[in-house]
């Protein structure tokens, strides 16, 4: 039996040897031979092993410059399954630094297993002899039996491309986008598109509105994530349109951070008058990435799409008024040399709907307009924005939900008198919101319900004051209307009693 110190300096021996005949050859023996020694190697390897092994490089071999997206996809793969089991592990901060990743290191193997075949990883490094170049390049070997062989190279290795994807996705850094104008050069040449990190807190716990509406819109979105191979099966591209409608402060900007936080997308905020035209709203739309939110805000805004709508056969002089004033509007920006967008209503159903909006996978398109009727009816025609969502004032159940995120009350002796206040009163949630918001350490529930009771009582007062005024306006306007009509009708009689005695009188000539 040797001693425990007689072993140690043996193993140490050898080891010292085994390093030094290993540096010996790496340093001595050039290149080519190595690599023919190494292939006769595993070449006599491989008639007595019955393993097969797989080499995935992270640079792709074209250039070497390219990062290899499966080599991305299998490390995602492999990060669950390194942290459960591998022993050597390598700590990153995330790109959005709010956690560490822990992954496979160098040299370093893990198991997996699937469907009852054990299969092995391993990360190895291989690093240049040229002193001048300290680069290193990583690749990760898969290894098994070659009984297994068809099942891995086929099921197992779309399984793992698939999981790594998803589980790339669910760890991303999520982007708010934004298009650059295409005036602005230097903007554009860096992209179609800038971005921030997407980090609005606005959930679908926090959003006040009708619970049963709300639901509703989170089944719908469930359903749509899951729907790939039922919109495949129906042949429509899986991408859905929703339009969210209703006046200022409602929660329809709130509601679009929420779906985006509910099905973790990206949001890509499209401001349509910046873009010149339709080309360039097709490259813009072409360059939006899978599981994102193509949101136009505003839409009656941001274009004239209200040309081709039939014109009411009774406009009244308040409509005329207001068009009036856009003419004006839009004749002082053109002698300010202000560039007008050209996209047109058939550019813009052509970015939601044409046969190269399937592109890129699963995507939602949003519309936000505070006036439903202004919009062409081919534009939000059901199959291009499949879900039409009104955003109304504040009743009482989003009362409830918003006096819980802001003063985390469930039940107040007020909320009797604030439930029949908000069903008489069109007040919107962001008003609301301000009210109940505390304004200083002193405010506490008390005094935000009654400041919120008293600008309801307010808001009424206001609400019947206009309503007063409305009728009167109208009454005088109908009153205005009468007396043209009747003037008019007046000038008509007199023309043709007029008329009549001209012909009377010639005929008496004769
Ligand atoms: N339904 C809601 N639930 C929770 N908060 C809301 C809701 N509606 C409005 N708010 C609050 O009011 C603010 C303004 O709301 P938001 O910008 O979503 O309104 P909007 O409907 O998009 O208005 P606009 O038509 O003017 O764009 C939000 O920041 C939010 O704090
Ligand atoms: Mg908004």
């Amino acid at each position: 039996m040797f001693e425990a110190g007689a072993l140690f300096s043996f193993t140490g021996t050898t080891m010292a040897s085994l390093m030094f005949f290993w540096s010996m050859y790496r340093q001595f023996v050039p290149y080519q031979i190595r690599d023919y020694l190494e292939k006769c190697f595993y070449k006599m390897f491989g008639l007595v092993s019955t393993s097969v092994h797989i080499k995935f490089t992270e640079y792709t071999e074209d250039k070497g410059l390219k990062k290899s997206q499966a080599y991305d996809l299998i490390r995602n793969y492999l990060s669950s399954k390194s942290t459960a089991r591998a022993q050597r592990l390598k700590a990153n901060e995330s790109k959005n630094s709010k956690s560490l990743v822990l992954s496979l290191d160098d040299h370093e193997a893990v198991e997996d297993v699937f469907q009852g075949v054990k299969v092995v990883w391993s990360l190895s490094v291989w690093k240049s002899d040229n002193q001048a170049d300290s680069s290193e390049r990583r690749y990760l070997t898969l290894s098994f039996h070659n009984r297994y062989r068809e099942m891995i190279t086929t099921t197992y290795l779309d399984h793992v491309l698939r999981e790594g994807k998803e589980i790339g996705l669910k760890n991303r850094e999520r982007k708010l986008y934004t298009n650059n104008s295409s005036q602005d050069y230097s903007a554009w040449r860096e992209g179609r598109w800038s971005n921030v990190p997407f980090d609005h807190p606005a959930t679908f716990e926090t959003l006040a509105m009708d619970l049963e509406k709300k639901e509703g819109i989170k089944k719908d979105l469930i359903k749509f994530t899951k729907g790939k191979d039922y919109y495949r099966k129906v042949g429509k591209p899986w991408k859905r349109g929703y339009l969210l409608f209703g006046p200022p402060g409602t929660g329809k900007s709130t509601m679009i951070s929420a779906m985006a936080n509910f099905l973790e997308y990206d949001v890509y905020d499209l401001e349509l008058t910046t873009v010149k035209d339709n080309s360039e709203l097709k490259k813009l739309m072409l360059d939006t990435k899978g599981k994102s939110i193509v949101v136009i805000e505003d839409i009656d805004c941001s274009l004239d799409l209200t040309g081709q709508r039939k014109k009411k056969k009774e406009e009244d002089e308040d409509e005329e008024d207001e068009q009036k004033k856009k003419e004006a509007e839009k004749l002082l920006k053109r002698e300010r040399g202000e560039r007008e967008s050209k996209v047109t209503l058939s550019g813009l159903l052509n970015a939601i709907d044409g046969l190269w909006s399937a592109c890129s996978g699963e995507k939602i398109i949003v519309f936000t307009t505070n006036y439903l009727d202004k919009l062409d009816p081919a534009l939000i025609r059901r199959g291009r924005m499949d879900n039409h969502i009104e955003m109304s004032y504040c009743r009482f159940e989003a009362f409830k939900v918003l006096a819980k995120n802001y003063l985390e009350i469930e039940s107040h002796d007020l909320y009797g008198e604030i439930k029949r206040l908000v069903e008489e009163t069109d007040m919107s949630p962001a008003d609301v919101a301000e009210n109940l918001m505390p304004k200083s350490d002193e405010d506490d529930a008390d005094i935000c319900l009654k400041r919120l009771v008293m600008s309801l009582e307010e808001e009424k007062e206001k609400a019947r004051k206009l309503a007063e005024e409305e009728e009167k306006k109208k009454a005088e306007r109908d009153a205005r209307r009468k007396k043209k009509k009747a003037e008019e009708e007046h000038k008509k009689k007199k023309e043709t009693e007029e008329n009549g005695d001209v012909s009377r009188d010639n005929g008496n000539h004769i």
